[in-house]
């Protein structure tokens, strides 16, 4: 069913509209003044349902964070729509949560101090912080447990390493329990082992969880993994050129992804960018 583009003076509520529960419609997103205009985006169109897992793959500089940021409402498009649940972003999505390739950490804050900072900005949660700070303590310590730092809150960010800082880092992005998640090649900086381990890590918590989850990745074996779907974007200015169904069924084992099966939806992913790539 298709959902009509509404106008920015209206917000359809999530019920009026069943298409996905992040769409951008014939998006164009330029970035600069007139005579040094860059087109980063032109006529993107992607739709992600409630509680899916996609993943955005492209050649570097085709368009994928800049996508994230309008998906979150970071920045306005130039022409076209984007809505999240069903309202059209006119501003900072307050049910996303967030994590980067760097996980900038607050050196200063144990690592529970910081996985709790969203609540120190995010409402309802900000004006019950008080409150209720020992539930909110016991939040943040399960799902540190869930991703394998059980212990590990009273240290420092300095005092772990990188796959732990991420694992925090994810955490983090989790702890105002966001309906939607999005991920900018997270697990870009890890070794391959590590990176592994935090695939799985994802894969569970989304299990867990259920949130919408957008991942942008340079790794094509990770976006198998993970995702229900994967979107290839095409070079700059960028717009979607496939959309390819991940039907592995789940929960996926790590070993899949040295099966031969996968590896064909991985090449098959990989001639696709190759493809974009040689068309720019
Ligand atoms: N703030 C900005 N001002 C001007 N141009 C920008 C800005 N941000 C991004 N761009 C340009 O827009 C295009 C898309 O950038 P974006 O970061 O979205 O691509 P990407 O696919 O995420 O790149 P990569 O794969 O290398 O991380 C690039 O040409 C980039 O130089």
């Amino acid at each position: 069913m298709s959902c009509p583009a509404p106008s920015r003076h209206t917000k359809p509520s999530a019920e009026d509209c069943v298409t996905g529960f992040v769409d951008l419609r014939n998006v164009r997103l330029s970035y600069g003044g007139a005579s040094s205009a860059t087109l980063a985006l032109e006529d993107l169109t992607i739709s992600v349902a409630k509680g899916e897992f996609a993943a955005v793959v492209g050649p570097s500089g085709c368009g994928k964070s800049t996508l994230m940021k309008l998906a979150t409402g970071l920045i306005r498009p130039n022409a076209g729509t984007v809505e999240v649940a069903g309202h059209e972003v006119d501003g900072p999505v307050s049910i996303a949560g967030m994590a980067f390739q760097n996980p900038s950490m607050l050196p200063w804050r144990t690592t529970l101090k910081n996985v709790m900072l969203p609540l120190e900005i995010v409402q309802p949660h900000r004006k019950r912080l008080s409150r209720e700070r020992s539930r909110y303590v016991s939040l943040a310590e399960s799902l540190l447990e869930l991703v394998g730092l059980k212990g590990f809150g009273e240290k420092y960010p300095w005092q772990l390493s990188g796959g732990m800082q991420q694992r925090a880092n994810l955490c983090r992005a989790l702890i105002h329990d966001p309906a939607l998640l999005m991920l900018d090649e997270p697990f870009g900086a890890l070794d391959a082992f590590t990176r592994e381990e935090l695939w799985q890590v994802m894969r569970d918590l989304h299990a867990e969880k259920q949130f919408t989850t957008i991942l942008v990745t340079h790794d094509l074996r990770e976006a198998v993994f993970l995702a229900d779907k994967v979107f290839v974007m095409s070079a700059r200015p960028g717009r979607i050129i496939e959309t390819k169904d991940i039907t592995f069924a789940r929960p996926r084992p790590i070993d899949l992804t040295y099966e031969a099966g996968f590896n064909d939806v991985v090449h098959e992913l990989r001639e696709h960018i190759a493809d974009a790539r040689a068309a720019a």
